[in-house]
């Protein structure tokens, strides 16, 4: 084997002249240099360097003419470089690129990084830099240095797998940015939310180093044509003072270049960060999400999923990364491996510095990213406590909808806060108000007894057996005179009763309702159990108070009314205090109980019974059907469906009804919501049955057992509360037979203890019913006699307060009626002295018109002189109380002052006429003398009249003037 030339020096053109002939091969000496594979086909080339290392290869003139034509070679003239041609020819496929051959059997190839396909060889771009730059060279008739032009050509090459990095990490962010913005704009659209801004500042950091580093890349070619110029102008060897100064500017360049780098990375940290503005960007997000608010939090799932995948994605890109650093760090420390370098000729330091450049702005990429997650978790924790299922941490959306449950969550607190407060003040007062009103009606007795007389009907004629005694003042007792039949209708003695308070035939309902049931509505809401009888025979009126017609309702409608009303508003403490109520309706006939709610088809079969609770705690009856109501009206509505259920089957729907007992209950449940406690409490109407006796009807039958029934649970009822009402007054604990009937074992929880209980008695004042009237106020009176909650000693203070209370009734009226006598004596005085003043009126009056009189010039006429009349002693007594009453004292004081007055105007007045009467005196003096001196003009000018008439007889001769005077 002959000795290799030197690569780089003077082709042999004998031997190339003869081989660049188609068809023919051309020689090229193969050899490496530092590891680097290099070819040459010049064979005085320094090969001897190499020593044995090297081989003579052959190729195919036309591949090699062919391959410098696809590098931009001119066949004729470069035939001195055609070796890049060959090295181009024997390039292999560096990764990631990879080599593949379409149908035709043309060859293309692929980036299996980035998806790129081209039909360029991955490394002709290199192989065309490096031919310029020794074409260059040649043309400016230098000598080609190979090796500095292979480390100029692989500086101008943008380092391929880097590059492809980039671009991936991009895209990358790109994606992991469209993600999230599509994520996030389902919630809110506008602003963009933190990490997009924070991906969007990496993004911009990212161009604004590929931006740098492609200067800083021109700047070293302009650097490195600059170090070829001089080198050009110098010769070699080179300037090297002056290649030491450009190379240290240049390394200048570079460092300035990391430094820029690092600070633009750095405001993209400070641009980026996420926690500076969010309390303000939070503040203009509050509105927008409030309303999606709920949405979001529903979805927050979704959004947990994505924020994972992004996540995921740059772990992905930080895996990358690091791949790609140790990459780099491979190619600094060791020379790459034969197999994968696709370049011939090494890579210099000088040509890394890109690589380290970018490597460093990918740290500080990095770094960016580390701190916007610290930042993203330092947020995520502190509302981690607030809503710990929220655990997507890096999610700003996140944060700001946690924010405002926050804050929602701290102002619902504070109006929590703000309610207890208030429950706390308000707590107090209504127990204390509470207390007193049950006080009141303590004092006034648990069980009150209130008797209604109806008018008489036209069957029962005009005669009234019921008289009223008291009935202005007290409105309590009734007094009954009864027939006895059996005596031919003789009258017995008169039974007088008081109840709590009587009303007659005229009053109305809403004096009824007013004065009875009214008061314990709202004892009622105030937890207590309330029941209202009505009681009395058929016909007495019964229905009438309790229900009443549609014009002019009842009791029951009206306390149905109350009862939503006081619930909604006074009673009701919005948020703090408020009930529910339910309302059941039944009717006990011969001791069977009928749901009058049920629905009709089942209403007359189902079968109900009366239970105690499994608490203990009173009784139910399972299964009773207890309809929500909310307002007056549903309850008034079911009213009216019970009705008609209650003639279900049904032929004498009246008799059927005076022979049954008719329970409505409307149970209430206070709710207190602060304290997340409740009761319950009761108010019953009962329309009692008939309480006629069964002798009187002479029944029998079905109308016996009827009315044995009726009986029977009446006088239980009444056995109830006697024993109640002994077992109160002996303080001991004693058996209530509660279970004698449906009846009372159904208000078993609504008689006794602080239960209130209102009996009406219903009388008919008819004679013809005066027996039963009395039996049903005997009933009553019993009783009334019954307080359910107060001992004996409390019954006699009761009594006291009664009688306490009647006295102050009687004083009252006592005092009234001293106030009417003095009031009327008081009315005689004031009208004496109204006729004084009139007449001293009257007196002045007159004066005074003389007064203008005498103004006026009228004669004055002094009033004739008149004797004083006698003076009687009466009229003395009338005088001196008259003269000691202030009133007329003042006007004693004004008659003077206005006599005193009419003298000096008086005096006045004479004094002018006398001014007058000299006046008068004067005038006609002059009025004299005016006279006097008229007469004398007048006899002067007849005189001279005379005169002149005899000086016109006297004319033809002149006169002397003194012989005219002498005549
Ligand atoms: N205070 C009153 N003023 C005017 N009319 C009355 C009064 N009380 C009762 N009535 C009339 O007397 C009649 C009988 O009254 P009601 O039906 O209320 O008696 P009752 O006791 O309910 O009878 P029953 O036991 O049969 O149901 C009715 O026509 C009613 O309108």
């Amino acid at each position: 084997m002959s000795r290799p030339p030197t690569p780089g020096g003077g082709a042999d053109r004998s031997d190339l002249n003869g081989t660049l002939h188609h068809g023919s091969t051309i020689k090229f000496f193969k050899f490496s240099r530092n590891g680097t594979p290099a070819v040459t086909l010049d064979r005085n080339a320094d090969l001897g360097a190499l020593g044995d290392d090297y081989e003579e290869v052959d190729y195919n003139v036309e591949d090699i003419l062919a391959m410098a034509t696809h590098l931009g070679m001119d066949t004729e003239k470069d035939e001195d470089f055609l070796w890049i041609a060959a090295e181009a020819y024997d390039a292999e496929v560096p990764p990631p690129w990879k080599e593949f051959f379409d149908d035709s059997g043309e060859v293309y190839f692929h980036n299996t990084r980035t998806g790129d396909v081209s039909r360029d060889h991955p490394l002709d771009h290199y192989y065309r830099i490096l031919y310029g730059i020794v074409r260059s060279m040649a043309d400016k008739g230098l000598e080609v240095d190979v090796e500095a032009a292979r480390k100029d050509a692989a500086m101008a090459l943008p380092d391929q797998n880097m590059q492809e990095a980039i671009e991936e990490s991009k895209e990358k962010i790109q994606q992991m940015a469209a993600h999230n913005s599509s994520a996030f704009a389902k919630y809110v659209p506008q602003p963009k939310t933190d990490l997009e801004y924070v991906v969007h500042d990496l993004q911009m950091a990212l161009k604004r180093a590929e931006q740098e580093r492609l200067e800083h890349e021109r700047r070293v070619s302009e650097l490195s044509a600059k170090v070829m110029s001089i080198q050009n102008k110098e010769g070699t060897p080179v300037n090297q003072d002056i290649l030491n100064s450009l190379q240290a500017r240049l390394s200048r360049i570079e460092s300035a270049g990391l430094a820029n780098g690092g600070s633009g990375a750095a405001s993209a940290v400070s641009a980026g960060s996420v926690g500076g503005d969010v309390a303000t960007r939070m503040a203009r997000l509050e509105l927008e999400t409030n309303e999606a608010n709920k949405e979001a939090l529903r979805a927050h799932r979704e959004r947990a999923d994505a924020q994972a995948e992004a996540a995921a994605k740059i772990g992905a890109l930080e895996a990358d990364k690091a791949e790609l650093e140790r990459r780099i760090a491979q190619v600094q420390g060791s020379p790459a491996p034969p197999s994968s370098a696709p370049s011939p000729g090494g890579v210099s330091k000088a040509s890394l510095a890109p690589l380290v450049s970018i490597r460093a702005k990918l740290r500080e990429l990095g770094e960016c990213a580390r701190k916007a997650k610290e930042e993203t978790s330092r947020q995520s924790r502190n509302f981690g406590s607030a809503l710990s299922v929220h655990s997507c941490s890096d999610d700003p959306m996140a944060w700001a909808i946690q924010g405002l449950v926050k804050k929602l969550r701290s102002t619902s607190a504070a109006a929590q806060s703000a309610i207890l407060e208030a429950e706390q003040k308000i707590g107090p007062v209504m127990a204390e108000r509470r207390r007193l009103f049950n006080e009141l009606l303590r004092a006034k007795g648990n069980i009150r007894v209130f008797c209604r007389v109806r008018p008489l009907n036209s069957q029962e004629g005009r005669v009234s057996c019921v008289d009223f005694p008291n009935e202005d003042r007290a409105n309590r007792q009734i007094s009954v005179a009864p027939q006895d039949k059996q005596q031919g209708g003789r009258s017995m003695p008169r039974k007088d009763f008081e109840f709590d308070r009587v009303f007659n035939e005229q009053s109305s309902q809403t004096l009824v309702y007013e004065e009875s049931v009214k008061p314990l509505v709202q004892s009622a809401l105030d937890g207590f159990n309330v029941c209202v009888f009505a009681y009395g025979q058929t016909g007495s009126g019964k229905t009438h108070t309790m229900e009443g017609p549609e014009t002019d309702r009842g009791v029951t409608y009206r306390a149905i009314k109350e009862l939503f009303d006081l619930a909604s508003g006074e009673c009701a403490v919005p948020g703090v205090v408020e009930y529910t109520f339910h309302l059941s309706m039944l009717e006990i006939y011969n001791e069977q109980i009928k749901d009058l709610l049920e629905d009709k088809t089942t209403v007359a079969t189902k079968k109900l019974d009366i239970k105690m609770r499994e608490d203990g705690l009173g009784v139910h009856v399972p299964g009773l059907t207890e309809r929500p109501v909310a307002t007056a009206e549903e309850v008034l509505h079911l009213l009216q469906v019970g009705s008609k259920n209650r003639s279900v089957g049904v032929t004498m729907m009246n008799e059927h009804s005076s022979r049954s007992h008719l329970v409505m209950m409307i149970s209430c449940v206070n709710h207190n919501m602060s304290k997340q406690t409740s009761f319950t409490s009761k108010i019953t109407f009962i329309d009692l049955a008939g309480s006629e006796r069964v002798s009187k009807s002479c029944a029998e039958g079905d109308r016996l057992k009827e009315a044995s029934f009726i009986n029977k649970s009446l006088s239980a009822l009444g056995d109830v509360i006697a024993s109640l009402a002994s077992a109160q007054t002996k303080s001991g604990s004693s058996h209530i037979p509660f279970r004698n009937s449906k009846l009372t074992y159904l208000l078993s929880d609504s008689l006794g203890n602080e239960c209130k209980t209102m009996l009406f008695v219903n009388i008919s004042p008819s004679v013809i019913h005066s027996h039963e009237s009395l039996c049903s106020l005997m009933f009553a009176f019993r009783a009334r006699n019954v307080n359910l909650s107060t001992s004996g000693a409390q019954l006699s203070n009761v009594k006291k307060l009664r009688e306490v209370a009647e006295l102050a009734k009687r004083e009252q009226q006592r005092l009234g009626d001293n106030m009417k006598t003095k009031s009327q004596s008081f009315d005689k005085e004031k009208d004496a002295l109204l006729q004084r003043i009139s007449a001293l009126q009257k007196e002045n009056e007159e004066k005074s018109s003389a007064i203008q009189d005498l103004q006026s010039g009228k004669a004055f006429q002094p009033p004739p002189p008149s004797c004083p009349p006698p003076v009687t002693k009466p009229m003395r007594q009338h005088n001196a109380r008259v003269d000691s009453d202030s009133s007329t004292k003042d006007l004693g004081q004004q008659l003077i002052s206005l006599r005193e007055t009419n003298k000096s105007l008086t005096d006045r007045v004479r004094q002018l006429r006398e001014d007058k009467a000299k006046l008068q005196r004067e005038i006609e003096k002059k009025d004299e003398q005016y006279r006097e001196m008229s007469d004398k003009y007048r006899r002067v000018s007849s005189l001279q009249r005379a005169n002149a008439a005899v000086s016109k007889l006297k004319v033809p001769r002149p006169k002397s003037r003194s012989s005219t005077i002498a005549k």
